[in-house]
């Protein structure tokens, strides 16, 4: 098991990181999700052993992590860190890439562990051509395949699938997070995409300022989110005040996702004016005013600017 206990770290004098903890079981995937600068990489990096945690400690089964201070080489034997820089060989082939990792003893193992791990990542067809010549997904997936050459027992990915096209991005996540657990190799996914992490993750962590913001299982975090903040992950959300649902006295505000709102034939206090309309694909979604603020709905078909509807609440997230 891996228990983070990051107290405070800080680059110079500036503080990056403060508070955060948390535990990985042996199989378990934690998302790591927050905006660009928020600490993501840092949190990585100091797992990982690259960065000294003064304030603070890093256990793996019970032992505690040394950090780069106290090690000739940084980084830790049993994890492997898939970084945002991908560091392969640009003069050699997909294939002499993977084979450089594994033990080169046994060949014909080798070859097969190598056409396993161009499968898991859908490269095969890319087996003996030069890294140079790859497109910059293409060289993320060769470096995933890379950090798996050697069965990690932890598998730190940042930003994992940025350079991959929505195109093939759904079926090789599914591929990559199945494989992982498949294996019981325990992963931890820097991401500021909230899809990713509510479908693949066990737990999520999500970041603000380098602080821990909510931590919890997919479904918690997104039934629970209460700030504009932890909503905006979740797409276009609306803040507003809960009296215009139900019967309260107090000036509480909740999040409502834009499904959870519908077009009522009965008269409501949510009175909104049609701004504009968005094809969504299965849906519209629809931009509208209400006592000056933005609110957004989904609707099967696009409305004319300025009609105006009332609005009721759907309490339901998923
Ligand atoms: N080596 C460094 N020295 C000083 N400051 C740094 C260093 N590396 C990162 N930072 C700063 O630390 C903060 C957190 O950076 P980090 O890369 O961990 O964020 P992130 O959430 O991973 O961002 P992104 O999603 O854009 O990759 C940022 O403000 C960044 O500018």
């Amino acid at each position: 098991m891996l228990k983070v206990e990051i107290d405070s770290f800080s680059y110079s004098e500036r503080t990056i990181l403060t508070n955060i903890y948390f535990t990985l079981k042996p199989g378990e995937h934690l998302s790591i999700l927050g905006e660009s600068g928020c600490g993501k990489s840092t949190v990585l990096h100091l797992i990982y052993g690259l960065l000294h945690l003064e304030f603070g400690s890093i256990f793996y089964n019970g032992k505690k992590l040394l950090g780069p201070t106290k090690t000739l080489i940084p980084g830790e034997t049993f994890m492997k860190l898939v970084a945002q820089e991908f560091n392969i060989m640009p003069f050699t082939t997909v294939a002499e890439n993977l084979a450089s990792h594994l033990s080169g003893l046994n060949q014909e193992k080798d070859t097969q562990r190598i056409n396993t791990l161009l499968e898991v990542v859908e490269m095969e067809a890319f087996k003996n051509t030069l890294v140079k010549n790859l497109s910059g997904g293409q060289k993320q997936r060769v470096a995933l395949a890379k950090a798996l050459a050697n069965k990690p027992e932890i598998l730190l990915l940042d930003e994992p699938f940025s350079n991959i096209d929505t195109f093939r991005k759904n079926k090789l996540q599914r591929k990559i997070y199945n494989y992982l657990k498949e294996k019981q190799i325990s992963c931890i996914t820097a991401t500021h995409e909230s899809d990713e992490a509510l479908a693949y993750s066990d737990q999520i962590l999500m970041l603000k300022d380098g602080s821990n913001e909510m931590l919890g299982t997919p479904e918690f975090i997104y039934n629970n989110v209460k700030t504009e903040y932890q909503a905006g992950f979740f797409g276009e959300a609306n803040i507003l005040p809960k009296k215009l649902f139900c019967k309260t006295k107090t000036d509480e505000t909740i999040v409502v996702f834009p499904h959870q709102l519908n077009i009522s034939d009965k008269k409501t206090k949510l009175e909104v004016s049609i701004i504009q309309s968005y094809f969504k694909g299965d849906h519209y979604l629809i931009e509208s005013h209400w006592n000056a603020q933005t609110i957004f709905f989904n609707h099967r078909d696009s409305l004319a600017t300025n009609n105006v509807y009332f609005l009721s609440f759907f309490n339901k997230k998923n």
